[in-house]
């Protein structure tokens, strides 16, 4: 004992100069039997005389570091002074031990009753240079920084002079001579070998931030929060039973600005008060608003260094691998394995952040999992402490996005601007740091310089004013004063809403519409169906009430709607084209017979029947102009024949050369005239389908006649005959019935179903279809992966495909081409015929080459297969120039003497199909540089189109996984892809 004493240096003694100097002394409390002499005694402190200093402001530290401060010292009854401002009392909760507080946990140290008298004194309080060289505190710490992996903080009592010096230790009016530069205070106050300001950074923003005072922190957490290199028994000084809430942890700050009050009075005894800063209130709020440069650095920093961390270990541990569960730290995304978490995290007063990370915002990616717990966080904390922790975590201050970081019409929102966005009944959704423009007539919200993307409730006070060109729009046409985007051009010219001499709308709330300086309502924007349509597609909002016609239609037959954040998510994309007659309704109409549990509405129906029953007319009415044209080309060529002939013959009967192959009886002739008579004159629609049963056996008779079947034989030269109109035909009787409902047959091949000039489509998911093997799992029906087919008819592109900007948030482009093209001819309005697989060519090369697909992926539908393989043998290919090397190996057998052709027709269709690819993928490759996908498809097949269209979805998980893999490992070649089909 009396060497221990010895070795206890007096109360003046000086501070020591080297750290080999340095002698540790501690007091213990004894218990002998009574001494007959003297012993030293600890001078009691003046406690009223102690006065309280800032810590060191580092230059690096920027401007806007606000500084923490070691609380004045309390008076003798703190628990008054600490009461009276009505804030909880930090002594209350803590054994009567000394309290030191370490930023990631805070330990009771036992410290022996310095005055002997019995009064104990925080060592947090002890800031006198004097009472440090005597108690050497210091060094305790420093030990114990040794023995802890993670420092704890002891704010020393550092001062700044107005000439930004630093002084270290200059308290109590005894300078210890250094005055010292903030580098050099870097270096000595570094303690336990832990950079002392680079913790210092962290204290003050754990004391300064961490103003969450909800969080429990249970004895569990709180033990394990601190922790012990060794990992065995902590220091005997460390009081592990002590159980101390974070109330009491954020109550030193609270207790620092409850004190600000009583500044002014401890000011008065601080004795350099010239040199002593004391922490602004205000100057923390701006901290605390938004991470400065140093701070997001240093977040980047520790990102960094996670990458040297074996992929899938816990970043603490480093063990485990990629299947051990982890929890993430919300701000640097560190992972932590179940033994680590809790050391790591420590209480959690914000939420699942590291230590080192309290008190920064979180990474925006992670807002949505704010509040939801974790499995491993559930088996490691009770129920109680998941609750209060995921209270936290999604209450707390810090976690909130920062009005700040919100601009609105270039106006930086204030706090009751940001309650007032996100407490009105349709607020943004996913509201992210960011510039925003606000339309307050109409509700419509969007980034920036971009399309909008929702409509809020309107009318809310917030922001600054709407700018014309908010929304970067070039159309010269404007709604609310806000130059419009092509994408909201395009859906009111579908919508129906003039748009001709670039007029400015007033456009209110409910849909309404009218021109500017005009008092007459023009119509509704929501009133037609089919605006809703088109926002789908054009990806523009609609009315929440309104709803999105496609996403809502699959919500509700499963009767629960889809969460706006999992539907924005994966709502993926396709947008099919292809020339006239390619076959893209055909496909288009597969999917929805393929994936929707309902295809047509019994209106749709209804709408199709009548459809189907007028074009047999129409059919008919081709017919019997092509036979009347057929007819008289007939009698032409037998009257330029009978001139020909001898002239003897000319005053002979010729009756019967005007009969032609053409020609039908004179009943079904009246009717015919009468029917051309009809047409010509515009009326057929009103006659028919009304008239349709009536007439049907007449149409029918017509049907069966040679005369018409040989026109129909003929009908590559009649204009707009469609291939299936003998489908129909065979079956007007039936069809002109009361009860006739068609089938999905013959919706398949009805015209007019999807419209032709603009576009149209449909949300599905992939169904396990009967044509799926059973065994294949990997084709689950996943009601959350949801795909939207958009199918735009070539003619609704415009000019140069001028409208395929719209379609920038498409994922994978489908382009369909008729495999039976390659002899056809067509005019395209052009005047001049062109070989359609021509024209098919040069809308390929146009679309691929269009910069809004300039690193999209490309299927290339061919389709019509069937056809193909029917025509090829008849027809070479190459009869289209394209095509003219084209020239497959024909193997010729001479088993029988005679040379046969081996080749069926099976083949030769096969090896056309691969030629075609091969030319299309090469086309590609030469203007993209990049790799085709093809496939071949009878769009009459369902089976066939589902095998296109779960083809797209592949490929574009496997150019996700390719994203992926090439971030993850950075070694992915995408010449070894054996993706292309
Ligand atoms: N035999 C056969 N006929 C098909 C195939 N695909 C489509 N058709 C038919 O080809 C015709 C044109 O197909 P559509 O799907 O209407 O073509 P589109 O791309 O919509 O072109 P437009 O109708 O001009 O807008 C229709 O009569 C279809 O029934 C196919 O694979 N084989
Ligand atoms: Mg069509």
């Amino acid at each position: 004992m009396a060497k221990l004493l010895r070795r206890m240096p007096p109360a003046e003694a000086a501070f020591p100069a080297s750290e080999d100097e340095d002698e540790y002394s501690f007091a213990v409390e004894y218990n002998g039997p009574p001494i007959a002499y003297e012993i030293p005694r600890a001078v009691p402190i003046d406690i009223e005389s102690i006065p309280t200093a800032a810590v060191v402001v580092p230059t690096a530290f920027g401007d806007r570091l606000t500084l923490p401060v070691i609380q004045p010292l309390p008076s003798p009854d703190p628990r008054k002074t600490l009461l009276d401002n009505g804030v909880p009392d930090v002594e209350s909760v803590v054994s009567p031990t000394s309290v030191i507080a370490f930023e990631e946990g805070v330990t009771n140290a036992h410290d022996p009753d310095l005055s002997g008298d019995g009064s104990n004194v925080s060592s947090a309080e002890i800031c006198g240079a004097d009472a440090i060289a005597s108690l050497n505190i210091d060094d305790r710490v420093s030990e114990m920084g040794n023995q802890t992996e993670e420092v704890g903080v002891m704010e020393l009592p550092n001062t700044l002079d107005q000439s930004g010096k630093l002084s270290i230790g200059s308290l109590g009016g005894q300078d210890t001579g250094a005055s010292r530069t903030p580098e050099q205070s870097e270096e000595f106050g570094s303690l336990g070998g832990t950079s002392f300001s680079s913790r210092q950074d962290e204290s003050r923003r754990l004391s300064s931030r961490s103003g969450s005072s909800d969080a429990l922190l249970s004895s569990k957490v709180f033990k394990e929060s601190v922790d012990f290199s060794n990992d065995t028994n902590p220091p005997d000084w460390i009081s592990t039973e002590s159980v101390l809430s974070s109330r009491s942890l954020s109550s030193e700050y609270s207790s620092h600005k409850a004190s600000e009050n009583c500044d002014s009075r401890h000011a008065s005894n601080v004795k350099r008060a010239s040199l002593v800063t004391f922490c602004d209130s205000e100057g923390r709020d701006t901290v605390d608003a938004s991470i400065n440069e140093d701070e997001a650095e240093s977040i980047q920093g520790r990102k960094e260094s996670y990458w040297k961390v074996k992929k899938g270990a816990c970043y603490r541990c480093l063990k485990g691998n990629r299947f051990t569960e982890k929890e993430a730290c919300f701000v640097c995304n560190a992972k932590y394995c179940s033994n680590c978490v809790l050391r790591a995290m420590g209480s959690m007063p914000e939420g699942r952040k590291c230590l080192t990370c309290i008190g920064y915002p979180i990474e925006e990616s992670k807002r949505e999992s704010l509040g939801k717990c974790s499995r491993l966080l559930k088996k490691l904390l009770s129920s109680l402490e998941t609750q209060q922790v995921m209270k936290a975590e999604k209450s707390c201050e810090m976690n909130q996005l920062q009005p700040d970081n919100i601009f609105v019409n270039g106006k930086q929102l204030c706090h009751e601007e940001m309650a007032i966005l996100r407490s009105c009944p349709n607020p943004p959704s996913k509201l992210k740091p960011g510039s925003y423009w606000y339309d307050k007539v109409s509700g419509f919200w969007g980034k920036e310089g971009n399309k909008p993307c929702k409509i809020i409730s309107p009318h809310l006070n917030v922001g600054g004013v709407l700018m014309p060109d908010a929304s970067s729009g070039n159309t010269g046409v404007f709604i609310n004063n806000r130059e419009i985007t092509k994408s909201e051009y395009r859906m009111l010219q579908w919508a129906g809403v003039q748009c001709a001499g670039n007029p400015h709308f007033w456009l209110d709330a409910d849909g309404s519409y009218q021109e500017e300086g005009q008092k007459n309502i023009r119509g509704n924007i929501w009133g037609k169906a089919r605006t809703k349509l088109i926002c789908s597609v054009l990806s523009l909002p609609v009315p929440s009430k309104l709803g999105n016609a496609c996403g809502d239609e699959l919500a509700n037959q499963t009767g629960t709607a889809i969460p706006e954040y999992l539907e924005q998510r994966i709502l993926q994309k396709f947008l099919l084209v292809g020339a006239c007659g390619s076959g893209t309704s055909t496909i288009f109409k597969q999917a929805r017979f393929l994936y929707r549990t309902v295809p047509y509405s019994d209106e749709e129906v209804e709408d199709i029947k009548c459809k189907i029953q007028s074009s047999v007319y129409k059919y008919l009415g081709i017919l019997l102009e092509g036979r009347e044209r057929f007819e008289e080309e007939c009698l032409m060529e037998a009257r330029k024949n009978r001139m020909n002939q001898l002239p003897a013959d000319q005053g002979n009967d010729n009756r019967e050369e005007n009969h032609t192959l053409y020609s039908i009886s004179p009943r079904l002739k009246s009717f015919s005239d009468w029917y051309l008579k009809v047409m010509a004159s515009g009326n057929l629609e009103a006659i028919f389908p009304a008239a349709t049963r009536e007439y049907a056996p007449s149409v029918e008779e017509l049907w069966k006649d040679t005369a018409i079947q040989s026109t129909y034989s003929r009908r590559s030269e009649l204009q707009a005959m469609p291939t299936h109109a003998s489908y129909f035909l065979e079956q007007v009787v039936d069809i002109a019935k009361m009860e006739y409902e068609p089938s999905n047959a013959d919706i398949l091949r009805a015209e007019g179903v999807t419209p032709a000039n603009g576009l149209a489509c449909t949300d599905f998911t992939f169904p396990c279809s009967p044509y799926d093997d059973i065994d294949d799992n990997d084709d689950q029906h996943d009601p959350l992966l949801r795909y939207q087919l958009i199918r735009v008819h070539a003619k609704g592109l415009g000019e140069n495909c001028k409208w395929l900007e719209m379609f920038e948030d498409i994922r994978i482009v489908i382009f369909c081409v008729a495999l039976s093209d390659y002899d056809e001819f067509s005019d395209e309005g052009s005047g001049t015929s062109q070989n359609k697989m021509l024209l098919n060519k040069k809308m390929f090369e146009s679309i691929v080459t269009h910069q809004t697909f300039e690193q999209m992926d490309f299927l290339l539908v061919l389709n019509k297969f069937d056809l193909l393989e029917e025509k090829v043998g008849r027809v070479p290919l190459s009869v289209c120039d394209w095509f003219d090397d084209f020239k497959p190996v024909i193997s010729r057998h001479n088993n029988s003497g005679s040379k046969s052709n081996s080749l069926n027709e099976t083949s030769m269709g096969q090896r056309a199909f691969h030629y075609i690819a091969a030319k299309f993928k090469r086309l590609f490759y030469s203007l993209t540089g990049r790799k085709l996908y093809v496939c071949q498809t009878n769009g009459l097949e369902a089976t066939s189109v589902d095998l296109a269209l779960k083809f797209a979805r592949e490929i574009i998980k496997w150019e996700e996984e390719k994203t992926f893999f090439v971030a993850e490992n950075s070694v992915f070649s995408t010449e070894d892809s054996s993706f292309s089909h």
